[in-house]
């Protein structure tokens, strides 16, 4: 009886919604049972007692076949022989046959291989039973349990859905899963900052007073402006500055200015409305938008167009943007890290960059030496980068003889570390699993052939 109850709980009986498959087989089984056990008033005490307090609420046969008249999933009832004494509406629109096509007949004749036979056949409850009814082109899929009383078989109930269905909403559930797979590596890829300073070698004194000044602005909002050749490291420590700061749980945004075609730049950077200009269909926020909170790494800003350098020093300046085609103002928390190769002093006195900018960027200042410069780093930097490098190709630990070293610390190193790394790829694959790497592995460099651009 306690089952009884626990079946009737779940039925709204306020609004009839539909419960899912495996509640409603329970109710529809202890339904089938008062239905059953009614016409043959061959209930305990027990049972009477509670029907009794449960048709206070509404139980009698003609409501109860009601409900299941008009619940939307399918539902079929036989007796122990397997003659059909139910059929529900929705039975009937889903598989597409008439009432008196199937009520009355032997599911062994028109549902030979469905749910119901096995059921009548086994005493088991099955569950997805594929099948084709006959007179019906819907194929089907239904679970079905036995009607026991009194440990006697007295029939069996099944639902059913249209199988149809069921791969529609799987088909959407999977594109659904993808586009969050897509949409989380998307996100992941904008938003987090890889490097720690950990990740950045370096002992001459140069490099450390970069480091050093890198650890000095991670425990400021400050503005801070890096500058160094190609491959000298502006983007680890710009990662490394954030990461150490208390926004490192919030976005590191990255935007290369001299990638972005100039008019897609001011709507990259400050986002737009829908409709500022044709193509513009969805409204879109920009990097500053998806920084707030973070830091925003704006790489390459040397390269930045002059117009555009005027809309970024009024955003510095208010500490606010506006959209593309945007009237009100958004207000930005965001500390701005930018980064150049060029020498912007030289481009203010040019009078390519603006000096009012160039101040505003340039709070706290990191100068990288080039790689010729600090030579002394050399071991260190070759020993770290070679350890990463066979870890990711799966290749043994190997080592520079004298001479290979020699050849490597009279090389110039025009790419910086991002060309060392290069070179370290390229002859570790070349050697294969020699475990030295001589003088004549690196006759490429000696013959200034250039290595730079493999990765860049
Ligand atoms: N001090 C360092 N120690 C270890 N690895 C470094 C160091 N500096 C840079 N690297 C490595 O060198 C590569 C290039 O660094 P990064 O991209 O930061 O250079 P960049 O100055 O931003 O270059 P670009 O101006 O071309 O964008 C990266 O793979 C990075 O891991």
């Amino acid at each position: 009886m306690k089952l009884m109850e626990n079946a009737f709980s779940q039925i709204s009986w306020n609004s009839f919604k539909p419960l899912d498959s495996s509640s409603l087989l329970n109710t529809s089984l202890i339904i089938s049972k008062i239905i059953s056990e009614q016409e043959n008033c061959n209930l305990t005490e027990g049972e009477k007692d509670c029907i009794k307090s449960l048709s206070d609420i509404l139980i009698s046969r003609e409501v109860l076949i009601k409900m299941l008249d008009i619940i939307p999933i399918a539902v079929q009832i036989v007796d122990s022989h397997g003659i059909i004494q139910y059929i529900n509406p929705a039975f009937l629109s889903i598989v597409g046959v008439k009432k008196n096509d199937r009520l009355k007949k032997s599911v062994f004749d028109v549902s030979k291989d469905g749910s119901l036979v096995q059921v009548i056949q086994t005493g088991k409850r099955v569950s997805n039973v594929r099948n084709y009814p006959s007179g019906s082109p819907t194929e089907l899929v239904s679970s079905a349990a036995p009607i026991y009383y009194n440990g006697k078989l007295l029939g069996a109930i099944a639902v059913t859905n249209d199988i149809k269905e069921v791969i529609v909403l799987t088909k959407k559930l999977n594109e659904s899963k993808n586009k969050l797979k897509t949409l989380s590596e998307k996100i992941s890829n904008i938003a987090s900052a890889t490097y720690t300073f950990d990740d950045l070698i370096g002992s001459c004194s140069n490099m450390e007073r970069c480091i050093e000044m890198g650890k000095i602005a991670s425990h400021t909002d400050a503005t801070v402006l890096i500058q160094g050749e190609t491959g000298t490291g502006k983007e680890v420590i710009a990662n490394a500055i954030h990461n150490s700061s208390n926004r490192s749980k919030q976005p590191f945004i990255s935007i290369n200015c001299s990638a972005v075609p100039l008019n897609l730049l001011e709507s990259e950077l400050f986002g737009h409305e829908k409709g500022a200009f044709t193509g513009a269909f969805k409204k879109k926020l920009g990097k500053f938008e998806l920084a707030n909170g973070g830091t925003i790494f704006l790489d390459e800003i040397g390269d930045m167009d002059p117009l555009l350098q005027v809309k970024l020093l009024r955003a510095l300046q208010e500490r606010k943007i506006h959209r593309v085609g945007g009237e009100s103002p958004i207000p930005l928390n965001i500390r701005i890290i930018s980064a150049t190769n060029r020498n912007l002093k030289e481009m203010v006195k040019e009078g390519t960059f603006r000096e009012d900018l160039f101040y505003r960027l340039n709070v706290l200042n990191i100068e990288l030496p080039p790689l010729r410069d600090r030579k002394e780093d050399l071991p260190h930097l070759i020993d770290f980068i070679m350890k990463k490098t066979c870890r990711k190709l799966g290749k043994p630990f190997k080592i520079f003889t004298s001479d290979a070293m020699k050849i490597i610390a009279q090389y110039n190193w025009p790419g910086n570390i991002r060309e060392l790394e290069n070179v370290l790829e390229r002859v570790v694959i070349s050697t294969r699993d020699n475990r030295e790497i001589k003088g004549t592995d690196l006759k490429f460099i000696s013959s200034n052939e250039t290595v730079i651009s493999a990765d860049t």
